[in-house]
């Protein structure tokens, strides 16, 4: 179930891309042969995944399996040991201009401009990307309102909370309209309301022909909204597939097979209440 996109490599090694074949779709997002090594830790190995355009892709894996890395590495924000991404077939780290006109990222603990209030930043992503600033305007003034942020333009970024912060991050990744999404736990500390206005919003985006690629620990959301799925486990891609294919109707259950995550039944006989 594993996309076999290049032959295999010893690790650390990089095989050769294989050409798009003539006729094949040009996928949103094709990763190949990403390795990166932070010291003795592989963090990710051989990372080889398509990502077909118009699909909204879920990256699952346990803690520390390589997700934040892999994502950083295909979108430009971390250089690779070796390999390198494809972002509607044009080469990342070889031309990331024209690559990251394209993207869209809400990186996972990136740090943001705080010293600047949620429209001002919005409003200075849009205009770094060289857009009309009435019309960056226009767009920072929709992107707060249908985030619930509207009431909290003026508010430094630094006074946010951790949610707020995370939606103000999605504006600044939303308000050039790119046509690949590439969000690390979007959902994550994001009150039910806003995380269904932002459902709302993703829905939309891949209805109309965008590609969002997200990563969660939440099953459920993935199983919910997304096409397809790729579950990494220690820096490796263990599966990808559609839903069905990877999860076979129950994706919790089959993430838990596929990493090989052991039952824990008793608990701490330490940890009880102190009476005292
Ligand atoms: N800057 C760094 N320096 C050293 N080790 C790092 C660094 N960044 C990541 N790692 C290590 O690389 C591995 C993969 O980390 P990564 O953050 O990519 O995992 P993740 O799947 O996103 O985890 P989580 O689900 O907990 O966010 C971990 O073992 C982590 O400790």
């Amino acid at each position: 179930m594993v996309d076999a996109v290049t032959p295999p490599a010893a690790p650390g090694q990089p095989s050769q891309p294989v050409p798009a074949q003539p006729g094949q779709p040009v996928p949103a997002l094709r990763t190949w042969g990403l390795f990166k090594r932070f010291g003795p830790k592989v963090a990710v190995q051989q990372f080889e995944l398509v990502i077909p355009a118009g699909s909204y892709f879920g990256i699952v894996g346990p803690n520390g399996a390589g997700k934040t890395t892999t994502l950083s590495m295909a979108t430009g924000l971390l250089t690779p040991d070796t390999g390198t991404a494809f972002v509607h077939g044009v080469d990342v780290w070889k031309d990331p201009h024209a690559a990251k006109r394209q993207l869209g990222v809400l990186p996972d603990g990136f740090r943001l401009f705080d010293r600047l209030t949620g429209a001002e930043l919005v409003t200075y992503a849009g205009l770094l990307r060289g857009m009309d600033p009435a019309v960056v305007k226009q767009r920072t003034d929709d992107l707060l309102q249908v985030l619930g942020l509207a009431e909290e333009a003026g508010k430094l970024v630094a006074d946010y909370s951790a949610g707020m912060t995370k939606k103000i991050g999605l504006a600044t990744a939303m308000v050039h309209a790119p046509s690949v999404l590439v969000l690390d736990e979007p959902f994550e500390s994001v009150d039910p309301v806003s995380a269904s206005h932002i459902r709302g919003l993703l829905s939309d985006f891949v209805a109309n022909g965008g590609t969002v690629v997200l990563s969660s620990h939440v099953m459920e959301l993935v199983e919910r909204l997304c096409t397809h799925v790729a579950v990494m486990n220690a820096g490796a891609l263990v599966a990808s597939g559609t839903i069905a294919e990877v999860g076979g109707g129950n994706l919790e259950h089959r993430f838990a097979e596929l990493v090989g995550a052991t039952e824990v039944t008793g608990g701490l006989p330490w940890l009880r209440p102190s009476h005292d």
